[in-house]
């Protein structure tokens, strides 16, 4: 399977780029970054000690030499990609995080058109840990308030993290609400007593922290907590080739990890 990796020099695309390049099944065929970006016209593998004989490139059409793109970038970024690969029939892994409404519904339109899995967390853990959320909620469901506190390195830009927003999701699916009616994002002054059935969100950004996952459920002489934490980007880089994988046997259509995993 060729892969196409937008971002490539970033965090995740580094990431990802060891790990097409450690994959006997999978070759780098195309490496993206942002028009203007001092990476451009170099080796991908360059900053890895490898050369790949992949350059970067800004050009979108480099897509006609792909069979699925994996992109970690920035929403106006990956929605602009995701326009290339309806064009050159590419499918498309997005990790992204920070999508506004519009942009959610403009990646739900791309799947009637190009397969592609969508999802705020690749790595299993994180999604195993969606699932030990759902059995929480199910029985916590009274009489017990739902906080989630993220953390992660300084230079992440999007807040709340992507997973605790589909944390919060699935807390909010299975006490029958949606998110937004119910999620408190920040609290600041004379904020008066906590409300029932609000799920509150807390952040944290500072030095080089991968990223943390607490859920808490606090009720009346006790407090459950639900942790993820992690040590690498690695589990993210492999859940995203995984999904890649996925994708060889789909035409159309908009997955999730859960889907992947068949979880
Ligand atoms: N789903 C998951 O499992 C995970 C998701 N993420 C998400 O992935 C995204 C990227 O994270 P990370 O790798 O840490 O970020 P980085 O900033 O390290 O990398 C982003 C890369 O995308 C490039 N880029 C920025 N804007 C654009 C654009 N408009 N068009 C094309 N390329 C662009 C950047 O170039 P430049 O630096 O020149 O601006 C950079 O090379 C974030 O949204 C993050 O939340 C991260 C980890 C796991
Ligand atoms: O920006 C990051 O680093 C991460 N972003 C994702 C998110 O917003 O949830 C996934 C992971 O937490 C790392």
């Amino acid at each position: 399977m060729r892969i196409a990796i937008a971002g490539a020099d970033g965090r995740m695309g580094r990431m990802l780029t060891e790990a097409v390049i450690q994959s006997p099944d999978l070759t780098l065929s195309v490496a993206l970054d942002r028009p203007g970006a001092a990476c451009l016209g170099q080796d991908a593998g360059g900053g890895l000690g490898h050369t790949t004989g992949v350059l970067i490139t800004d050009d979108l059409d480099a897509l006609a030499n792909a069979d699925c793109l994996i992109d970690f970038t920035r929403p106006e970024g990956t929605l602009t990609h995701l326009q290339a690969c309806i064009k050159h029939n590419v499918k498309c892994v997005i990790g992204t995080t920070g999508f506004d409404t519009e942009g959610k519904q403009a990646i739900q339109a791309a799947g009637q058109k190009t397969a592609i899995v969508f999802a705020s967390n690749m790595s299993i853990g994180v999604n195993a840990t969606y699932k030990l959320l759902e059995m929480a909620a199910r029985l916590l469901n009274d009489g017990y308030d739902a906080e989630i506190f993220e953390a992660h390195h300084r230079n992440k830009v999007d807040a709340p993290s992507g997973t605790a927003i589909s944390m919060g999701e699935t807390i909010a699916r299975t006490w029958g609400k949606k998110l937004d009616d119910v999620a408190d994002w920040a609290r600041h002054g004379h904020t008066g007593p906590r409300k029932d059935g609000k799920i509150g969100f807390s952040v944290l950004r500072g030095g080089d922290i991968i990223g943390d996952h607490t859920v808490y459920f606090c009720g009346d002489g006790e407090r459950i907590e639900i942790s993820h934490r992690s040590s690498s980007r690695a589990t993210y880089a492999q859940g995203s080739l995984r999904a890649a994988r996925y994708l060889a046997r789909k035409e159309f259509g908009l997955f999730d990890m859960q889907d992947v995993l068949s979880v």
